[in-house]
């Protein structure tokens, strides 16, 4: 009998008659090389919180199981980012560090992306940067992180251990972080905020499962959907909360709520955010083009005679939900594996 997804991996009885035999002498079983990498993209396939999986076949693995010392878990998190961006073209990757074995515990990168900037925490209260990460901030301090120049855009170093004890912190190089300016096709004044962001989104948090062994250090990227960083980093009141500061400089009436200016500034911060990603050259999504191809998807799916987990509160988008095609119906949530998972042991 043939996997049906996968022809080629030849008939499965003899597979798991050996796995079995694995487990029976070492607690655990080690995955063939291509059953890591469709364990991989069965877990993006199956995530239903994502709007994105329409590419889940092209995801690309780099196979890095035999690496667990937290010095080389970095330097290969570096490589991760370079590789994932070779110029400005952003291509969906995951890398696969060393799952748990019986005595010895897989690598773990504390940071909940690759690139985070941090959240300084002043006297006053008030904290420059990212508020979210503010927290993690303050710990990685005390572990003798000596902070950056001070600006709201200072990237984090990775915090990675194997062992247990404090973790190993690693400065990312400037060349593997690439970041946009934020401004705006319209108004001159937007780019006098002094705003960017980096271009790769990296999850470091979540464990890929496949087949009962858990990877929990996988980092995985895409690129960004423009929503993400202007409705909800930048403009989250326990974020970078910069609503009022847009809607000031358009001269909206920030009093009022009936006003709209919320909306009215929601709507030029994420017109900026495309616009510079366009105009820098580096891939991004809009939450229309997005939900269409999510809708594409899911009708492959179908077709597929796979059912498509998703998760309509992540699905639809933060803005405009009603005027993207995918707020217009109901979803089945199931859980399924391959997984990429929120383990409760993760450092959040
Ligand atoms: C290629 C472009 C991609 C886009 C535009 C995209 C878009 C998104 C968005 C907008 C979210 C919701 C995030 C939030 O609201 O915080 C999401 C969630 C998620 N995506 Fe994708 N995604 C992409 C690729 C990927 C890839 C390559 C993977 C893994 C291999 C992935 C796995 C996930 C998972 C696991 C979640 C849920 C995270 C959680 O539960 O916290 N996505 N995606
Ligand atoms: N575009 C992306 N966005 C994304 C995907 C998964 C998870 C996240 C982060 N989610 C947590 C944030 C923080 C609060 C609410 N959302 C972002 C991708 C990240 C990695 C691959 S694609």
């Amino acid at each position: 009998m043939f996997h049906a997804e996968n022809p080629a991996a030849g008939p499965v009885e003899p597979r798991l008659r050996e796995v079995r035999a694995e487990i029976g002498r070492t607690g655990t079983y080690t995955h063939t090389p291509g059953e890591l990498v469709f364990g991989a993209r069965a877990a993006w396939r199956n995530s239903g919180r994502c709007i994105g999986r329409l590419y889940w076949r092209s995801l690309r693995v780099r196979d890095r199981r035999h690496v667990r010392d937290p010095r080389q878990v970095a330097a290969e998190c570096v490589e991760h980012l370079r590789d994932a961006a070779p110029g400005r073209r952003i291509r969906p990757t995951v890398t696969v560090f060393a799952p748990d074995r019986p005595g010895a515990p897989g690598p773990r990168i504390w940071n909940e992306q690759l690139i985070r900037y941090a959240g300084y925490e002043m006297d006053d209260g008030s904290v420059v940067g990212d508020p979210r990460y503010a927290g993690f901030t303050t710990m990685l301090r005390k572990l003798g992180w000596p902070g950056g120049p001070g600006t709201p855009f200072d990237v984090l170093p990775l915090a990675v251990s194997a062992d247990p004890g404090p973790p190993l912190l690693a400065e990312l190089p400037g060349d593997a972080v690439l970041e946009v300016p934020i401004s705006h096709p319209v108004h001159p004044w937007f780019e006098e905020l002094g705003l960017r962001w980096h271009a790769v989104p990296a999850i470091s948090n979540m464990c890929l499962e496949i087949g009962g062994v858990c990877y929990r250090a996988a980092p995985f990227n895409g690129w960004y959907m423009g929503t993400e960083i202007g409705a909800r980093n930048l403009a989250d009141e326990d974020r970078y909360d910069l609503l009022p500061v847009v809607a000031r400089r358009m001269g909206l009436e920030v009093g009022n709520d009936r006003s709209l200016w919320r909306d009215h500034a929601l709507v030029e911060l994420n017109v900026a955010v495309l616009h510079s990603f366009e105009k820098a050259g580096v891939t991004m999504t809009d939450h229309h083009t997005e939900a269409r191809r999510f809708l594409i998807h899911l009708e492959r799916e179908e077709r597929a005679g796979r059912t498509c987990p998703a998760d309509w509160s992540w699905i639809v988008p933060p803005i405009s939900g009603s005027a993207t095609p995918v707020f217009h119906r109901y979803y089945t949530d199931v859980r399924l594996s391959p997984a990429f998972a929120h383990h409760p042991d993760s450092l959040e």
